[in-house]
């Protein structure tokens, strides 16, 4: 008789005192769903493993990455700037945010990055591999939370779906580097699930509910599952986006590269809490569109809490 392996789906990460939650993906549906829900409902963040996305994907995305960051500027300036696809260095967004990093945003609609040169070849099956484990993740939440199983991941799966791939890249920071120097400022992700994988450099930090940052260990193995804003608005705040941020890279000699997939929905997506989630609550947020929630978020600083814009008062 051939035994079924038990797969314990979690594993905590000691991480100074915050445990951050990693799920493995490949144990039992339900348990999994279950484990999920707790992580986003307690943390608004967690690491999966046994993802499926295959490693020479992820390799060929990075390889690609680093290809580009590689280039001198002039080439690289080549692409147009991140206004809002393409290639920034220091500022980030159009309100006067900056950062030690460069960057490279691309849109990821199924006909946009149709082009058969390397990279676009690279991003094209990463981007499908990344979305298609964002769905799968959207669907676990949505068995956990009792909605139907497409109620979230329809809107990433969407053909006009805005979900976004963005490359950063944090080269080392010699020059008056000091011990809080950002590399990325603190803000949630205004989509609905965010994606992030990045090398064995460290820098990620989450901020929990207490108030205190925690630094994420990077793990190249892993993807880390971002809560966005829509989905604290679509699960009236049962879930609430995690606050981030990335510190300068302090390393004497290696690039930091991240890869962050946002799940989005199509610009013209009306986001509201279902009923099923509301049970006996009144709404917190009146129902607004994706493209209402884009235009005020790109038009204020990145640190602000940009969702309170929408609450019902
Ligand atoms: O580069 C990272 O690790 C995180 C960057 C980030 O939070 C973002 O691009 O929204
Ligand atoms: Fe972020």
């Amino acid at each position: 008789m051939v035994v079924a392996t038990q797969v314990n789906p979690i594993r905590m990460e000691k991480n100074r005192e915050v445990e951050i939650p990693v799920i493995d993906l490949s144990a039992n549906r339900s348990k999994v769903a279950k484990l999920i829900v707790k992580a986003c409902e307690e943390y608004g963040f967690f690491l999966v493993i046994n993802h499926g996305v295959a490693h020479h994907i992820i390799n060929e995305m990075e390889d690609e990455s680093f290809e580009f960051f590689d280039k001198p500027l002039p080439e690289k300036e080549r692409v147009g700037s991140a206004n809002p696809f393409g290639y920034g260095s220091k500022n980030i967004g159009l309100s006067g945010d900056t950062g030690e990093l460069e960057y490279l945003l691309l849109q990821t609609n199924q006909n946009s990055v149709a082009n058969t040169s390397k990279f676009s070849c690279a991003v094209s099956s990463y981007v499908e591999s990344v979305r298609e484990l964002a769905c799968e993740i959207l669907e676990l939440i949505a068995k956990g939370l009792g909605v139907p199983h497409s109620f979230f991941s329809h809107l990433v799966r969407h053909f006009d779906s805005d979900s976004l791939l963005r490359l950063n890249h944090y080269p080392p920071v010699t020059h008056c580097f000091h011990r809080g120097t950002i590399g990325f400022g603190e803000h949630s992700d205004p989509q609905i699930l965010t994606l992030l994988r990045s090398n064995g450099v460290p820098g990620l930090q989450i901020s929990l509910r207490n108030g205190l940052w925690y630094p994420v260990s990077p793990d190249p193995h892993a993807f880390c599952v971002n809560i966005g804003d829509i989905l604290q608005a679509m699960t009236n705040e049962r879930f609430v986006s995690v606050r981030h941020r990335v510190m300068a890279n302090s390393s004497p000699n290696r690039s930091r590269l991240s890869m962050v997939f946002f799940g989005a929905p199509p610009p013209e997506a009306i986001i509201t809490c279902p009923p099923q989630l509301l049970e006996r609550n009144k709404p917190l947020y009146r129902a607004f569109t994706w493209a209402e929630y884009k235009l005020h978020t790109y038009a204020h600083r990145l640190g602000e809490t940009r969702l309170d814009h929408f609450k019902i008062t």
